[in-house]
């Protein structure tokens, strides 16, 4: 028996989706197994502390794997003694703390500060090979996009969903819809997969790929390195898109071959048969298909403060005075005041401070070596005022050493840093000060990002070096290479070499395997696991007797006769809804001033907070319990669940706008919030003006109505899916329903353990006996490389 809805030809997500799906409910609501969970300490603590209050355990630790990046320093960590002295911020080292005092009583494997190993979630996963081919993976983070490299189905979840991952290690999904992005013909020489990435985002913008799984493909695709596929895939989220995924092929399986926890010997040669059946088929149906021309991209940067403000470098700052959209005319005119830019400048003559190499769309081996391979031979402009060079994880960085690029950077005015976020985010002492203009190779430039009022520009790792060693944004293709004999080097969109070194680094004797497989397995068999499609039929009160509270104090939600208030603006990313610095924090609460802080607050003379005329902090709206947004995409970016936390903290319990991010929309029913999905035209016509006038709108989710003060119906009905209102109006526990889903789900095990027996063992194979007590960087290499 199987899992495919179609009998038809299917997409590469379709496949996957298809081969975890434990149960469909009557109301077309899927819950699909998760085989790998990725942790950090920012969206962990809630989380965990959520379990624990319910008693639960995590279900399997072997499918979890946790590190720590944004909070901690990138300094040197060769006088490292302890979190307590290394950590100087407070609430960041309570959160890198929480999450060691986590790990450690649920016994899930982690990466810490000693630990070579450590670095950012998404740079760690495939380089163990935690990450595999059609795989489901999921993390408190946007950016699990990254791992769709691989052709898994990665995608960020929000903190509640942290949870339900742990205790029932599966999530709760609606189908997406299947896009295909075609890139046709081949990338020009010094044209990277980070200037085609933040082409499409230029070209679709960034709700894009809205309510879709995107697939990259064409051969344009298939001739970029794994490293150059993990940073479009990172991307896909900037596009709206829930997930990215390529196709795997040998290059995939390569890289994947001998990492610590891929499965080795028979299991591996099992693992290929099913892998090499991870295509779409021939006439499968997509939802959306654009078209790029790969020879249309050439090196590409952004200017403005979203990533769809993307540019050819040959290219000027727009003008708005060309912009004939209002929303979308004065949204460029509050970018180019946030960026410092005159209409119509050329790209290549702005002027930079700082540069920044790093971040999980690129800090791994091949960017490094892009950006040395340009610097070598060159000195820092004498207009900068800092260069940081941060790997993506402790291995890239001794694999970087080994190969002397550590060397090139510093004799060329870089900084070598510790692995971690670092200046992507700022939540950690790598900031920028206000005004200052970064050339960075992150993946978000919105306000404040990487410091209060600092200025991204993204752009590939060669064009952030050139940048620097120019003292301006340059096309790449003008720079003057020095001395170019660095090892693999690509600039252009193919690369060889690699990091071999760092598989080695991690050689040691084959763990057990547990696998019962034979050695012939049926193709058949691979293709689709078979799965119990029966629909349970759960009565609210079997729901009500599940232990489990609802993690946030949820209240049903029924009927809202509530104040509305206007928000005239477009891609408000959650960035701008609850800033960096109020990540920190381990509770679910006590976020209200930080709502919408940048657009709430300026400081005073004396360095103080001032209040603005945002719209919330103007009465009568300042009591707001509705908001309502005139542009799309609200709440897009970052997967934080802080956004629903602070707007609820302040007490805003609906939002209606034209569209949402996914993840936000998803966090937002976690919490008892309800977004509600209505047409521009309507909300401008029916919605605005009531908001602006100070009135009340009457939101009946039971009816799924909305009308005025007055009781005339504005909106007949609106859709919300039927498992989420179902939740919403009885104020119900995700994870309680779930866990009476066990029978699907250790029947959903079974079969796994037999088909997939190469996914068993997972991070409970990883060694953590030699782990140094103390330094960890350049000093350590012999360490790893002859021990483990
Ligand atoms: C902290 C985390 C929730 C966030 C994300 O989801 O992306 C961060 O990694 C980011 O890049 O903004
Ligand atoms: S986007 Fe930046 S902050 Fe977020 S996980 Fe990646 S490196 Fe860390």
């Amino acid at each position: 028996m199987t899992f495919t809805e179609s009998t038809g030809p299917r997409t590469l997500y379709d496949k996957v989706f298809d081969a975890h799906v434990v149960h469909k409910d009557e109301n077309g609501s899927y819950l699909l197994y998760i085989d790998r969970h990725l942790v950090h300490e920012v969206t962990s603590p809630q989380a965990f502390e959520g379990l624990q209050n319910a008693d639960r355990k995590v279900r399997r630790i072997d499918c979890t794997l946790a590190t720590c990046d944004h909070n901690i320093p990138t300094e040197s960590r060769k006088n490292f003694t302890d979190i307590d002295s290394f950590i100087k911020q407070t609430d960041s080292r309570l959160q890198v703390k929480t999450l060691e005092k986590n790990v450690k009583s649920f016994g899930v494997p982690y990466f810490g500060m000693t630990d070579p190993r450590q670095g950012i979630v998404h740079t760690i996963g495939p380089e163990q090979g935690f990450t595999l081919p059609g795989t489901t993976v999921v993390c408190g983070d946007s950016h699990t996009s990254t791992h769709g490299a691989f052709g898994s189905l990665a995608f960020g979840i929000g903190t509640s969903e942290v949870e339900h991952v742990m205790a029932t290690q599966t999530i709760i999904q609606a189908r997406s819809k299947n896009m295909l992005i075609k890139i046709t013909g081949k990338l020009n020489h010094g044209v990277t997969s980070k200037d085609l990435i933040l082409h499409i985002i230029g070209e679709i913008g960034t709700a894009g790929g809205t309510g879709c799984v995107m697939e990259f493909s064409g051969d344009a695709i298939e001739a970029l390195s794994m490293e150059a596929r993990m940073s479009m895939c990172n991307m896909a989220i900037e596009a709206g898109a829930r997930a990215g995924m390529i196709k795997p092929d040998e290059k995939t399986f390569e890289y994947v071959k001998g990492r610590p926890l891929a499965p080795k010997g028979k299991e591996f040669e099992k693992a290929l048969k099913y892998w090499r059946t991870l295509n779409t088929d021939e006439g499968a149906q997509f939802d959306h298909i654009v078209t790029i021309k790969a020879e249309d991209v050439i090196p590409t940067i952004t200017w403005g403060t979203s990533p769809q403000d993307a540019l050819p470098i040959s290219g000027s700052v727009p003008d708005p005075a060309k912009e004939t959209d209002p929303i979308k005319k004065s949204g460029m005119e509050r970018a180019l005041q946030y960026m410092g830019l005159e209409p119509n400048t050329p790209l290549k003559s702005i002027k930079i401070d700082k540069v920044f190499i790093g971040s999980c769309t690129n800090a791994r081996i091949e960017d490094l070596r892009n950006a040395a391979a340009v610097v070598k031979g060159h000195k820092l402009a004498d207009n900068i005022l800092q260069a940081m060079v941060v790997p993506g994880s402790g291995l890239v960085k001794l694999q970087a050493e080994k190969e002397g690029l550590d060397q090139i950077f510093l004799e060329s005015g870089f900084e070598w840093r510790e692995a971690g976020c670092s200046m992507c985010l700022g939540m950690n002492p790598d900031i920028l000060q206000p005004g200052e203009r970064c050339a960075s190779t992150s993946n978000r430039n919105f306000e404040g990002r990487q410091g209060a009022l600092a200025r991204t520009h993204l752009m590939s790792p060669a064009m952030a070096a050139a940048a620097g060693i120019h003292g301006h944004f340059i096309d790449i293709r003008d720079h003057e290479y020095k001395d170019n004999d660095i090892p693999a080097v690509a600039v252009s969109s193919e690369s060889e070499g690699e990091d071999t070194l760092e598989k080695a680094a991690y050689e040691h004797d084959e763990p057990t395997q547990p696998s019962d497989s034979s050695d012939e397995v049926a193709e058949d068999e691979l293709k689709d696991i078979p799965v119990t499609h029966a629909v349970a039929k759960l009565s609210v009160s079997d729901v009500k007797k599940s232990k489990a509270p609802a993690a946030s104090g949820m209240q049903p939600f029924l009927k809202l006769d509530g104040l509305a208030a206007p928000l005239d603006k477009a891609n408000v990313d959650t960035d701008a809804i609850i800033p960096k610095q109020f990540l920190k924090t381990i509770k679910r609460t006590g976020l209200k001033n930080g709502l919408f802080y940048e657009l709430r607050f300026e400081k005073d003379a004396n360095g103080k907070d001032k209040e603005t005329d945002f719209v919330l902090n103007v009465n009568p709206w300042r009591k707001a319990e509705v908001l309502v947004v005139t542009g799309d995409n609200f709440g897009c970016g970052s997967s934080r669940e802080h956004a629903p936390w602070a707007l609820k903290d302040f007490g805003i319990k609906s939002i209606i706008a034209p569209s949402f991010g996914d993840i936000f929309y998803n966090n937002s029913f976690k919490n008892g919030l309800l977004p509600i999905r209505i047409d521009q035209d309507v909300i401008l016509e029916k919605f605005y003006p009531i908001a602006k006038a100070g009135g009340n709108l009457v939101i009946d989710l039971p009816s799924q109505t909305i009308s005025d003060s007055n009781g005339n119906v504005l909106v007949e009905h609106f859709e919300i899916e039927t498992f989420r209102k179902h939740c919403l109006v009885n104020g119900l526990d995700d994870i309680g329903i779930t866990l009476q889903k066990e029978e699907f789900i250790s029947k959903y095990e079974a079969k796994r353990r037999d088909i997939y027996s190469f996914l068993e063992g997972g991070s409970k194979l990883l060694r953590f006996d030699n782990i140094p007590k103390k330094a960890v960087g350049t000093t350590t290499f012999d360490i790893v490389h002859e021990k483990w």
